[in-house]
């Protein structure tokens, strides 16, 4: 196993607050990890002492080989870090700022800057103090990314971002692998670790709850549905939903005609949206929307599986 971030029985406590209550995590290297996690969980904590911003309570923590702690410029050189909070300096345009981050950063192949922000739609000439909080993300993935570094620690990388810009940043996570580089990324957005790692783990409460591959990781959770299909009756689509091949995961459904020929459906899923998908496949969908599942109920009914609510 070539582990490039190794962490055990880690914790980390801020006065009375255990926010980091005995952590283990291995990450592979040319990997994407996800740390998901509702509000408060602590993904913010674990990352900031994987780069020695903060130091752990206890335990042990191993970045590319070398404890973060004692940790030579050689070592941050080597990790690409977007912070949860980003602090930039307000006085200068993003080009000039990013030609300074990379004295520090490390060298940074000539075209690299402009290429990334053309991809992330971001104008380098504007000073940094009239960026809106979404165009000031763009300017922290840039520094991150810019010096290809081997390691990229991202913390809620996708915060501001509109859809078009979160799918460019999902190609350049797919492009990093590629190239060998590894990504360790957090965020309380469940879609964005499944459409980008390839191992999870679900921080509640300071601990792992749920760690694994996406696919086997219960991640489904609990989505809203809407939808609205032409050329049918009410009774034709309650048929098709709740007969006998019934979409088992669908429940509290609310069926109304809406005009001559048009249904309107609501209801709540629980589970693969595909058993569903299929069942409309035989109706004309004008629209239909499921919404992003609700991370807080989906890290009880992992609570609830593994039986480890304390
Ligand atoms: N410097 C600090 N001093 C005191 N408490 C802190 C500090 N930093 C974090 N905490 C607490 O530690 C816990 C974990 O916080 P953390 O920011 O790591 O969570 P998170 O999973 O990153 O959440 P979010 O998605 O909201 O950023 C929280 O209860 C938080 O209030």
């Amino acid at each position: 196993m070539n582990s490039v971030i190794k962490v055990r029985s880690l914790h980390k406590k801020f006065g009375k607050v255990h926010a980091v209550r005995g952590i283990d995590l291995a990450v592979e290297r040319g990997s994407v990890y996800g740390l998901i996690g509702p509000n408060g969980a602590g993904k913010t904590t674990v990352l900031r002492m994987l780069v020695d911003i903060i130091r752990p309570t206890s335990g042990s923590v191993s970045v590319l080989g070398h404890a973060p702690r004692s940790s030579r410029p050689g070592l941050r050189r080597r990790i690409g870090y977007l912070p949860g909070e980003l602090r930039l300096n307000e006085r200068t345009s993003g080009a000039s700022l990013l030609r300074h981050l990379a004295d520090i950063s490390g060298p940074v192949a000539p075209g690299v800057t402009d290429e990334l922000a053309e991809r992330l739609d971001l104008d380098l000439r504007r000073p940094v103090r009239t960026l809106s909080k979404g165009n000031r993300q763009k300017l922290g993935l840039i520094q991150a990314f810019m010096h290809r570094p081997e390691l990229l620690i991202l913390d809620e990388p996708t915060s501001g971002l509109d859809p078009l810009v979160q799918r460019e940043f999902l190609a350049l996570v797919r492009e990093a692998r590629e190239a060998g580089q590894t990504v360790l990324l957090s965020s309380h957005v469940l879609s964005e670790i499944q459409h980008s790692a390839d191992l999870a783990a679900v921080l509640a409460q300071g601990r792992i709850v749920a760690e694994g591959g996406i696919a086997s990781l219960r991640l489904t959770g609990t989505s809203r549905v809407r939808g609205l299909l032409s050329g049918t009756t009410v009774e034709e689509v309650r048929e098709a939903l709740a007969g006998p091949d019934r979409v088992d995961d669908l429940e509290d459904l609310d069926l109304h005609s809406i005009g001559e020929d048009q249904v309107g459906f609501s209801g709540v899923l629980r589970g693969q949206a595909d058993p569903l998908v299929k069942s409309l496949s035989r109706f004309t969908v004008r629209d239909l929307t499921i919404e992003e599942p609700d991370l807080e109920e989906t890290v009880l009914s992992l609570y609830e599986h593994t039986g480890d609510a304390s």
